[in-house]
This record gives C-alpha cells, structure tokens and sequence, in this order.
C-alpha cells in the first residue's frame, strides 16, 4: 500500500498553486491522514458533450478494478456538523443553543431537515473560526474552503439572480422555489445576526451556505458503513473534489478500524475504472431543481425529474353530499398528502394521482353497481373502477395537462423574443430553446440550466399526455 499520495501530491501541487498549501498539510510527514491505495490525479475538468465547466474533478492515474480501494480520509482531517473542534465549552453551548434554536424555527416538523440545517450552520461556524485562529487542526482546509467563497462566481448561483431573471423563468415551480429559498436565507440571516453568530452581510452568507451545501457529505460516525440522512454532516477534503454522476463508477463508504480509534471515509471504486478516467459519485436520487438550488448544475436526462402540478378539479366534481362525505372518508384513510397538488413523473405514472381521479371522480352508478366501494379503502383504488370513470379521469388529465403545456408556450415565446439568440453554425437560424443540444450555444450558465429545466417539464407534459391518451384509445 502507497501510505502517502506523494506522486498525486507533487502532480497537483505542481499543476495548480492554489491546492499546495491543503496537500501539503494533508500529507505532511508522520500525519498519515490521507491514505492513497492508488494513483490520482487533481485536475480541471470539462464536459465536452454539453459545453459544461466543472471546475476540479479527480481522475485515475492507473487502472482501477471494481471493489478496490481507491483512498481514505481520516474523519480529523474531516470539519463535522457534530462537534465543534478547538472551542471552549462555553462557547461551544452557546453556538449549539443558538443553532438549534434556528434551525427548529425553519424545520421543527422536518426532523432530516433540522438536523442538516444545525449541522451546516456548525460547520459555517467552524470554518470561520478556524480561519482566525492559528494552531487550529482544521486551519488549511477550512482557507480551503474560504477561499472558495470568495473565488466563486456567484452567477453559476440561483439564489442570486435578481428578480428580473427569475421573473423570466417559465417554469412555475422554479421560479417560486427560488424565491422562496431566497426568502428563507434572509430571515435565517437576520436570525443569525440577532444572535450574534455570524457577521455576515446576507450575499456571503448565501455563498458560504453554497460552498457547505455543495461540498458536504453525510457519515455516520458509529457505522461508518452507512451513510444514511440521520447521520452526520462532514465537510472531507480530497473526497469534496468527486464529482456527481448518475453512472458513478466510484462509491464512498466508511471504515472503523479499532486499533486507530478513528474513523475513516473511504472511496471505492465501483466499477472498473481505466487510467485517466474522471472518479465519479452519486451526489443522491434527486430532481434538476434541487440539483441547482444545492449544487447549482443540471444534469442532461436525469431520470429522476419529477413535476409538481396544481389540478383544478372544482368544474368535474360531481356529487350529492352522500357521494361527498364517502369521498371525503376515503381521502382521510389515507395520511400525508395533498388534495391538489401532485407529481407528475416523466417515466411512470404516480399511482396516487390516479387512485384520487378515480376517488373525485366516482359516481352514484358506480357505487350502486359495486357495493363493495363502500369498504374500499384509498390503497384499493389500484384498480379501475368502472369504464366511465377511467374515460372521465382520461379526459380530465388530458384537457389539464393541454392547458398547462400552453402556458409554457406563451410563456417561451415571451423569453425567446427577449432573448433571440442565433444559431453559430446555421445561418439565419435562431437557437431552438427547445432542443437541449442546443442549449449548448447559450453562453449563460444560469440561463441555460433554468431552460434545461424548462424543457424537461415540458417533456415531462407531454409524456403524461400520450400516456393518457393511449389509456383514451383503448377504452374507446
Ligand atoms: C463536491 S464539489 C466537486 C468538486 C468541484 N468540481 C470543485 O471544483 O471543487 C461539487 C460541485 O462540483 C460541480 N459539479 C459536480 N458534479 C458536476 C456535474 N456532473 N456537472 C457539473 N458540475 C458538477 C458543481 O459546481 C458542484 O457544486
């Protein structure tokens, strides 16, 4: 075993001055705390395909077969959302106090969400007060880390387009999680400077809640084995350089090794990898929107897209108040969701939505002929209810989803006169803003992944509606 990376760490530091300092530190003579199994490489990294910049990436100097080791980070070398590293006890009770504070008034309900949100604002905490100390463990990775904040571009950021911008956006629900998002960190902000925790004007403290969100990873201190959404927020230098992919050729677990007392995440290759192939991990099952909002990228077919829909179903209903209350009791058998608003998915048909159509939609005749509906509960509605009720719900989704789709058109016209952008290689030739191959001439990253978007829903429409007007056909 290569105990020390020292041919990855000359390479890079070689390559890029910037890394020198957080290499070194991590390498330094008798501190093992970087262990490299094989050959990497740092370097600058770039999508050909979709024009994309993704800044530092890591990439294999050997051949790599699947299970094997790649390397490991000592958790030390690690910033955690569990304990605050080198800070008195008091100021310690008092940081965890406040924080905890503020995160309950976001997230008291969301129990995944309250403890995200209370570890990364430790982390925040720590990577400050590392930078103003000097005998600090943690102070190289945490200049790291700073100095991230005040080198990005904060255009590649939703959180920071201006209201115009987002105005612009034809997509509804992006549109409306920007500014709710953009909302929350104000007041999270204010919150934070009432209680003296930070004193941060509110741009750097949405971009430093970028590097942190972007950059972090979850591990459980007990079972370093699993990483799960209870365990702990920990900020891991090298490992934070892994870039996502959907087909991640590596995966990253963790090692509890007895006689070192410490913990360790390990990065391991899960396929075959070749030399000079870029190391990849799954950063999470995600839809685009959250991908941009936590890591400010979208990824090209990503089959996790989902759509969230607003169904107007007030001129369909058709009942006597027998009919309501059964309809009513129905909805109650079943907990935890909404009356109107559903996902619409891009490759398989929520089963939800379409146990509720055929609940809304039920008819006198359809009890009458099936009295056992009386006892149906909301999971039995997997099944058709009767002819007439599967052709109304048809056209209904049919009709809604038509009505949607013309929003987005009207909407794009409006955008693409704004913005007419010509074609590089087709004379005369606008851009097609509905082609993601196209895309690709759009110089503006923000712009381009906001259309990615828009596109995908628009895909998403209409494949919702083919599929019910196959389900339409075969009826008739
Ligand atoms: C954990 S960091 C990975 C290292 C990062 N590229 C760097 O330069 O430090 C996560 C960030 O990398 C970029 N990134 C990761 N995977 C990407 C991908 N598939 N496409 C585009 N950008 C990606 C995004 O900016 C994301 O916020």
């Amino acid at each position: 075993m290569q105990r020390i990376g020292k041919e990855f760490v000359n390479q890079s530091v070689y390559k890029y001055p910037q890394t020198k300092r957080l290499l070194e530190w991590l390498t330094k003579d008798g501190y093992f705390k970087l262990r490299m199994h094989k050959s990497i490489e740092l370097d600058k990294v770039y999508d050909d395909k979709w024009k994309v910049d993704k800044g530092f990436g890591l990439r294999a100097a050997q051949n790599i077969n699947a299970n094997e080791e790649i390397f490991l980070v000592s958790t030390e070398n690690c910033i955690t959302g569990l304990e605050l590293i080198d800070c008195d006890r008091i100021k310690a009770f008092e940081i965890n106090k406040t924080v905890s504070m503020i995160a309950s008034k976001y997230y008291e309900k969301n129990l995944p969400q309250l403890y995200y949100t209370q570890n990364i604002l430790k982390i925040i905490c720590q990577i400050f007060a590392h930078s103003s100390g000097d005998q600090m463990k943690m102070y190289p990775f945490a200049n790291t880390l700073l100095e991230h904040y005040n080198n990005q571009t904060t255009t590649k950021n939703p959180l920071f387009w201006d209201k115009n911008a987002i105005k612009g956006i034809y997509s509804s629900n992006l549109a409306s999680i920007i500014s709710s998002t953009q909302s929350q960190f104000v007041s999270m902000n204010e919150d934070l400077l009432q209680n003296r925790m930070f004193g941060f004007n509110l741009s750097k403290f949405i971009e430093m809640m970028s590097v942190v969100r972007s950059r972090n990873l979850n591990f459980c201190p007990e079972q370093p084995k699993f990483f799960d959404i209870n365990s702990v927020v920990i900020m891991s230098p090298v490992v934070d350089w892994i870039n996502h992919s959907f087909d991640p050729n590596c995966k990253l677990t963790g090692a509890y090794y007895q006689h070192e007392t410490e913990s360790f995440v390990v990065v391991k290759a899960a396929k075959d990898i070749k030399q000079g192939e870029e190391l990849t991990v799954n950063y999470g099952n995600m839809n685009n929107m959250d991908y941009l909002m936590r890591y400010g990228f979208v990824n090209q077919s990503n089959p996790h897209n989902e759509l969230s829909l607003t169904l107007n179903f007030d001129d369909y209903l058709e009942y006597t108040s027998q009919l309501f209350d059964f309809k009513q009791k129905i909805f109650k058998t079943q907990e935890d969701f909404s009356l109107d608003r559903f996902i619409l998915f891009e490759n398989r048909i929520n089963k939800n939505l379409l146990r509720s159509l055929r609940i809304y939609f039920l008819k006198n005749e359809d009890l009458l002929t099936n009295p056992e509906i009386a006892s149906y509960r909301y999971k039995d509605f997997d099944k058709q209810i009767s002819t007439e009720n599967e052709l109304i719900i048809c056209k209904f989704m049919i009709e809604t989803l038509k009505k949607e789709l013309e929003k987005y058109q009207k909407a794009r016209i409006n955008t693409l006169d704004m913005n007419q952008l010509m074609h590089p290689n087709k004379k005369d030739q606008i851009i097609n803003l509905d082609s993601h191959e196209d895309l690709i001439y759009v110089q503006n990253q923000n712009y381009r992944n906001m259309l990615h978007i828009c596109i995908d829903e628009q895909t998403n429409i209409q494949k919702n509606i083919k599929f019910f007007e196959k389900q339409l056909q075969n009826l008739v």
